[in-house]
């Protein structure tokens, strides 16, 4: 069976479904080939994180990557929202997994970073399927040697920048915390979106506003709307290097029901999949989706929301790519 359709000389690109029906062979991100089958260089490495030992509450987010992949099979080549093909522009390939310790979290962590720095000294930006939010702190911290501190926008019903769980540094609930404390975000450009939900205390805000960051909550997002909300996280990231981190759980859980730690009252997917056309001109090196954790999914509806926000977020990747080889 022929697994890439290629082009003479430009990205190869997916599996075309028009001959070979999508729901046949191994899954990669939407039908692309895989890193090696590229000579190991793509411009855009979607890479799996099958990782979920940071989890505070229901686990399972190990298996969201390769679901996100299944889902991701009736994704199709021409994006009209952002008006661009995202596998035509740049080459966007399929990275595999990064094997990661599932029984000790401080190694994970390395083994996460190590992979990432693989990933971004090939030339690569990541798109990162998680995986728990735990996965966010290496992936920063990789991105933030190439580029310095970097500009963060956090999608979460949760703020993820408590101290400790069980005593435990590195959890899915602390890797902005950790994050700001090393010095790799960038803290005049930082905002949590879609926030929502019960905390700890009025502390766990005072802290979080402390540490530099901005909220968006859920219920913003649907009294201000997405166009201005859009509007606002722009002005405030400017040209500076972005990073998108985006917990599948920021959306509702009748939206996203396969996720750990589900919270009522998010947004829509629609709402989500704005914003992200919204910043479609940011300067975004590298994104993240997590904690999707498809045992307690129904109908593969977390997973295709997940598949088309990790579109979304390609297609942006891949127009600044093509973009800045314009003007070179
Ligand atoms: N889903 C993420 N990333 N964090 C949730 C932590 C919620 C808690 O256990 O307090
Ligand atoms: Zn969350
Ligand atoms: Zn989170």
């Amino acid at each position: 069976m022929t697994t890439a359709a290629s082009a003479s000389n430009g990205p190869v690109g997916p599996v075309d479904s028009s001959r070979i029906p999508r729901y046949a062979g191994p899954a990669t991100f939407a039908r692309l080939p895989r890193l090696d089958e590229v000579g190991g260089r793509a411009d855009v490495a979607v890479v799996g994180v099958p990782f979920d030992t940071g989890v505070s509450y229901r686990p399972g987010a190990r298996f969201g990557g390769n679901a996100i992949r299944e889902a991701s099979r009736l994704l199709r080549p021409y994006n009209p929202a952002q008006d661009a093909s995202p596998f035509a522009l740049a080459q966007v390939a399929d990275a595999g997994d990064i094997a990661a310790n599932p029984f000790n979290i401080n190694e994970a962590v390395e083994t996460v970073e190590a992979a990432a720095d693989d990933l971004l000294a090939s030339g690569a930006r990541m798109m990162t399927l998680g995986g728990d939010h735990t996965i966010a702190l290496p992936l920063l911290r990789s991105v933030a040697k190439k580029h310095g501190p970097v500009a963060l926008l956090h999608f979460d019903a949760h703020l993820d920048t408590w101290d400790t769980y069980f005593g435990a540094e590195y959890t899915h609930g602390t890797p902005f915390r950790r994050a700001v404390e090393e010095g790799i975000l960038d803290t005049s450009a930082l905002s949590h979106v879609g926030t929502r939900g019960p905390l700890y205390g009025k502390k766990d805000l005072d802290e979080d506003e402390k540490m530099g960051f901005g909220i968006v909550t859920s219920a913003d997002v649907m009294r201000r709307g997405v166009d201005e909300v859009a509007d606002q996280l722009r002005q405030r990231i400017g040209d500076r290097p972005l990073y998108i981190s985006i917990d599948i759980d920021v959306l509702d859980p009748a939206h996203a029901p396969g996720t750990g730690t589900p919270e009522a009252g998010g947004m829509t997917s629609r709402e989500l999949l704005e914003i992200l056309r919204g910043l479609a001109s940011c300067n975004l090196v590298s994104a993240d989706v997590v904690e999707v954790a498809p045992a307690y999914d129904h109908a593969e509806i977390t997973a295709v929301a997940a598949s088309h926000t990790a579109y979304e977020l390609t297609t942006i990747m891949s127009r600044q790519i093509a973009a800045a080889r314009q003007g070179e």
